[in-house]
This record gives C-alpha cells, sequence and structure tokens, in this order.
C-alpha cells in the first residue's frame, strides 16, 4: 500500500481554514450532547481537546460539549490560578500543539476586560468560580477604515459618511451573567464584548478555550468605535508565573 507523505504545516493550514470558516455558522450549543464523552477531571477535558484537535476536521460542537461537560473542581486548576491585584490574569493551561490554547482567567473584585473582538477565532468561556457579567456589541461597520492596508481608492472619501465612521457608537446587543460550569460562547460574526467581575467581594475564576490560538486582538472605543491591535500576554505558563520579559 503506497503511503503519501502529508506535510504537517498543510494539515494545520486546513484545520485552520476550516475552523476559520466555521465561525461563520457556529453560534454554540447550550446542552452536553448526547452520544458525547464523558468528562470527569481537567485532565479528561485536555485528553478529550487534544483528541478533537487530531483531526482538520474539529468538530467544534464536540468541543463545546467537552467544555460543557467538565464540573469544575477547585482542587484541580488552582495551581494555574494566580491573581494580580489590578486586572485579570491569562494563566495558559494548554498549549494543544499550537492549534488550540487553553488557559485561566483570574478576576479580582470589580476587574473587567475593555471591548475587544477574538481575533476570527472561537472563543469558549466555562465559569470555574464566582459569576462574570458579559455585555456583547454589534461589530462596527468602521472595520474597513481603521485597515492599514486598504487602498486609498477603496476607501469612500464623501466627508460625512467618514465623519460618520469616526463617531460611531458601538451598539450593546446583550448582557448575561454566566455562573459556575456555565459555558459562553463568541466569535467575531457574533459580535464584540467585555466581560466583568460584577463582585465586590468575591473572585472569579473562568477557563478559557480559543481556536486557532491568537496573540494579538482589537480593543474597541465605546463612543467612537474605533479599533487598536493589542497583543495579549499570559501572566504565567503551566502553573509557572512569567518574567516581564517572557510574558
Ligand atoms: N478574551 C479575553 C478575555 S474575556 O474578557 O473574554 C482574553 O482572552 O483576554
Ligand atoms: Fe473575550
Amino acid at each position: 500500500m503506497a503511503h503519501s507523505i502529508v506535510d504537517s504545516s498543510d494539515t494545520d493550514l486546513e484545520q485552520e481554514r476550516y475552523l476559520r470558516d466555521a465561525t461563520h455558522h457556529f453560534r454554540g450549543i447550550e446542552k452536553p450532547l448526547k452520544y458525547g464523552p464523558t468528562i470527569e477531571t481537567l485532565n479528561d477535558l485536555i485528553t478529550a481537546l487534544h483528541k478533537e484537535f487530531d483531526t482538520n476536521y474539529v468538530n467544534i460542537e464536540m468541543v463545546n460539549h467537552i467544555m460543557l461537560s467538565y464540573k469544575s473542581h477547585p482542587r484541580e486548576w488552582k495551581r494555574f490560578a494566580k491573581f494580580d491585584r489590578f486586572k485579570y490574569t491569562r494563566n495558559l493551561v494548554d498549549a494543544g500543539n499550537g492549534k488550540f490554547n487553553l488557559m485561566i482567567l483570574c478576576w479580582g473584585e470589580g476587574h473587567g476586560s475593555a471591548i475587544h473582538d477574538h481575533a476570527d477565532s472561537h472563543c469558549f468561556m466555562k465559569m470555574l468560580k464566582g459569576d462574570l457579567q458579559e455585555t456583547r456589541y454589534e461589530m462596527p461597520c468602521s472595520k474597513a477604515i481603521e485597515m492599514p492596508n486598504v487602498d486609498i481608492g477603496e476607501v469612500n472619501g464623501d466627508s460625512d459618511e467618514e465623519q460618520e465612521f469616526e463617531r460611531e457608537q458601538l451598539n450593546v446587543v446583550g448582557s448575561t451573567t454566566i455562573t459556575v460550569n456555565d459555558v459562553a460562547y463568541i466569535n467575531d460574526n457574533l459580535g464584540l464584548h467585555r466581560v466583568e467581575n460584577p463582585s465586590h467581594i468575591d473572585t472569579a475564576v473562568s477557563l478559557h478555550l480559543y481556536c486557532p490560538p491568537f496573540n494579538e486582538c482589537s480593543v474597541f472605543h465605546k463612543n467612537s468605535g474605533k479599533r487598536i491591535k493589542c497583543p495579549v500576554t499570559f501572566w504565567s505558563k503551566y502553573g509557572v508565573r512569567q518574567a516581564e520579559s517572557k510574558k
């Protein structure tokens, strides 16, 4: 039998293309699948994710199932949960062979994120402890005008329109509170969001899965819709605090 040699970078690209495409139709599932595997521990969750991402055609519903099925056990994730006094932290749990990033986010009392996108990736957010409030916004249509490489001829120079672009308020589309073991799902086709720990007495911890992984995303200004690209960094990796330069 003839075996063809498959270049792994080609298969990685194929998977990436497939995942990006799926952001156009996948909206998240609310209940675990009937036929999905049982996920008892954080290790089960990681093993099941690696299995899913072994194929080019990742079953994104199954990824959602895996995140929904896990029931939070603080003893399993405690070693990754590192807090900062001033802002939420991002702590890498598993780099998914470059196919996904699994991380634990730690939110001190009142901590929140800016309005942001998810770099054209899938974002699953599961509560492990406490509550988080998620506010969603429409993606502003000023997107194109902020792209550095757009040819001048492609931009409509009509000054009224340009002013509108500059003044575009972001529209809120909804707000929900997610509590322990809930999973929220978002991608750029569903809009933008900002997340906040509404409690002033309790911390919150969430488990995030991004696929494909990304190291920068856009942050949006609420009143103008203006976007700024921002790098995203890790406060710790595999339970070890990162030196400032290595984040
Ligand atoms: N997407 C954000 C966290 S959240 O506010 O959804 C991040 O990765 O830092
Ligand atoms: Fe987010």
